[in-house]
């Protein structure tokens, strides 16, 4: 693994909860000699994105399906949240192939020796699109990673979903969100939305993406009922594996008020995330869940006030082992460095 310094100025990640298109930011940064390999055409010597984390407002599990990989199938609304890695895409000379360094304090089962960096999510959708363009993957990724991983918060999902957003623009493809939103689904259920992120509707097992507008009937009835704003998330250094989530669903199945169906297993299996659940709804929390297929918990909160005590109440008696503050709905963001 060959470690790549950074050329872009980093710039702060967009917290804008009603932003609908992705911004796009262009800064410059002092020539150096690896710029002549791009000093003939337009294109980016480096483009780096931030991708948010995710959540499901509500995620209803159905029956398995043969087809789609033994994977159930999902009724589930997606919602970004304001937590962010960052890809970094910066092309390499031709047929010197592609490389990752990650960094970050955080990096759970990422920092195993036996990780296989290309089996990470980031690689194989630089993989996918190198594929789809019919060109040679020689991109440089770096990752600064900021998403718990394993989390239920779809940190893995956020990467790729970087990924393709950083190579359309890098290669100049330029291609829309629907064609890349079709590579992501070859990939995982959930990186489909995390191209774009905001809210949306999510069905089949998770890839058919219907956007929810901020605006929207649903996109406002949303943000009424406080799934918009202030948001905390409760983080675990134990992780969950995803499928053990969905096997345990299929023994014990959904708790009979649980929006997110796959809580219950999420709770047997590491039943930390329960006490946080009812901790944050004492303290003033609007809404407390476990984040997708858990183990992480997220917190609405109406003000500053109700944050400070689910913030003191998680604390006091150590129900998570990490507090990220947030906002939500949040989107990707894409800076440009020639
Ligand atoms: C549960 C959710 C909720 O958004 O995400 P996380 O909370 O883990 O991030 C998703 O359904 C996970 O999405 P993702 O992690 O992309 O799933 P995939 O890579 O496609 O599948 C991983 C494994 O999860 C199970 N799986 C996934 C999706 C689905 N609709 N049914 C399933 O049973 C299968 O065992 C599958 O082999
Ligand atoms: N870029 C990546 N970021 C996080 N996890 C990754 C990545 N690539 C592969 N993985 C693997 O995917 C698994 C699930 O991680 P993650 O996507 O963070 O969690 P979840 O599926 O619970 O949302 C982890 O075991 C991790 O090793």
């Amino acid at each position: 693994m060959s470690a790549i310094a950074p050329t872009l100025v980093r710039h702060k990640a967009s917290d804008a909860a009603t932003t609908s298109a992705i911004a796009v930011n262009s800064t410059a940064h002092t020539a150096s000699a690896s710029d002549t390999l791009h000093a003939s055409n337009a294109a980016p010597l480096t483009v780096s994105v931030d991708c948010p984390a995710k959540t499901n407002l509500v995620l209803h599990v159905g029956s398995t399906h043969e087809e789609w990989g033994g994977r159930h199938e999902l009724d589930t609304i997606y919602c970004a949240v304001g937590v962010y890695d960052t890809v970094t895409a910066t092309a390499k000379q031709p047929g010197t192939g592609f490389s990752l360094a990650i960094e970050g304090a955080y990096l759970g089962d990422l920092a195993s020796s036996s990780a296989d960096m290309r089996r990470n999510h980031a690689v194989l959708a630089l993989f996918a699109m190198a594929e789809a363009a019919g060109r040679e993957p020689d991109v440089a990724l770096t990752i600064t990673k900021r998403i718990p991983v394993g989390a239920g918060l779809g940190g893995g999902s956020a990467d790729a979903a970087a990924t393709l957003l950083a190579v359309n623009r890098l290669w100049d493809l330029h291609w829309p969100v629907e064609r890349l939103r079709a590579i992501a689904a070859t990939l995982g259920a959930d990186m489909p939305f995390c191209v774009t992120g905001g809210m949306a509707r999510g069905t089949g097992f998770g890839e058919q993406i219907t956007d929810i507008a901020p605006d929207s009937e649903q996109g406002l009835r949303l943000a009424k009922e406080g799934f918009a704003g202030q948001v905390l998330v409760g983080a675990y250094q134990s992780q969950l594996s995803t499928p053990e989530v969905y096997h345990t669903f299929d023994v014990v199945g959904a708790g009979a008020q649980d929006a997110n169906h796959l809580q219950a297993s999420a709770i047997s299996l590491h039943p930390r995330s329960g006490q946080a659940i009812e901790a944050a709804l004492a303290a003033g929390a609007r809404h407390a869940f476990v984040s997708g297929s858990g183990p992480s918990v997220v917190a609405f909160v109406p003000d500053d006030t109700a944050a400070d005590q689910v913030i003191t109440a998680w604390r006091d008696e150590a129900l998570v082992d990490r507090i990220i503050r947030a906002v939500a709905p949040a989107k990707p963001s894409v800076g440009v460095s020639h």
